[in-house]
């Protein structure tokens, strides 16, 4: 790949970032939940050990909600006709969002708990 093919494939991935920030209210909910987060990080100075996990579950979770924008995508691309099958492919790629949502809630708690606790 040249650096000029390197440099747009980067423009095209900054594209579908901004696609699925303005369509997708929920991304821009998760967006906000992860601003918040690291603002709590800077004023509660957590670790760098601390910083790391945080901001592996924020890309977790926001990389996840993009991908499921992305099969929702898909699925009505592929039909918009009511089918079991199209409708199981979303929620099985909502579920994932869950799943990660879930997972970033607990360890938000988890690390949070002692700043607030004292
Ligand atoms: N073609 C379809 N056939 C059957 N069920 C569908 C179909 N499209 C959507 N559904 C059902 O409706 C739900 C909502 O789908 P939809 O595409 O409207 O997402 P959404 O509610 O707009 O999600 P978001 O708010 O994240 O965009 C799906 O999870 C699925 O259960």
């Amino acid at each position: 790949m040249t650096v000029n093919g390197f440099f747009r494939s980067f423009l095209y991935a900054l594209q579908g970032l901004r696609a699925s920030f303005w369509e997708q209210r929920n991304l821009k909910v998760q967006t906000l939940v992860g601003l918040i987060t690291v603002g709590a990080g800077f004023y509660f100075s957590i670790t760098a050990t601390e910083w790391c996990i945080i901001l592996l579950v924020i890309g977790l979770v926001l990389g996840l909600e993009m991908i499921n924008t992305s099969i929702e995508g898909l699925v009505d691309l592929v039909t918009l006709e009511r089918k079991p099958l199209a409708g199981k492919i979303k929620d099985i790629a909502a579920g994932a969002v869950l799943v990660a949502s879930v997972i970033a809630l607990v360890i938000g708690v988890i690390i949070f708990r002692k700043y607030c606790l004292g």
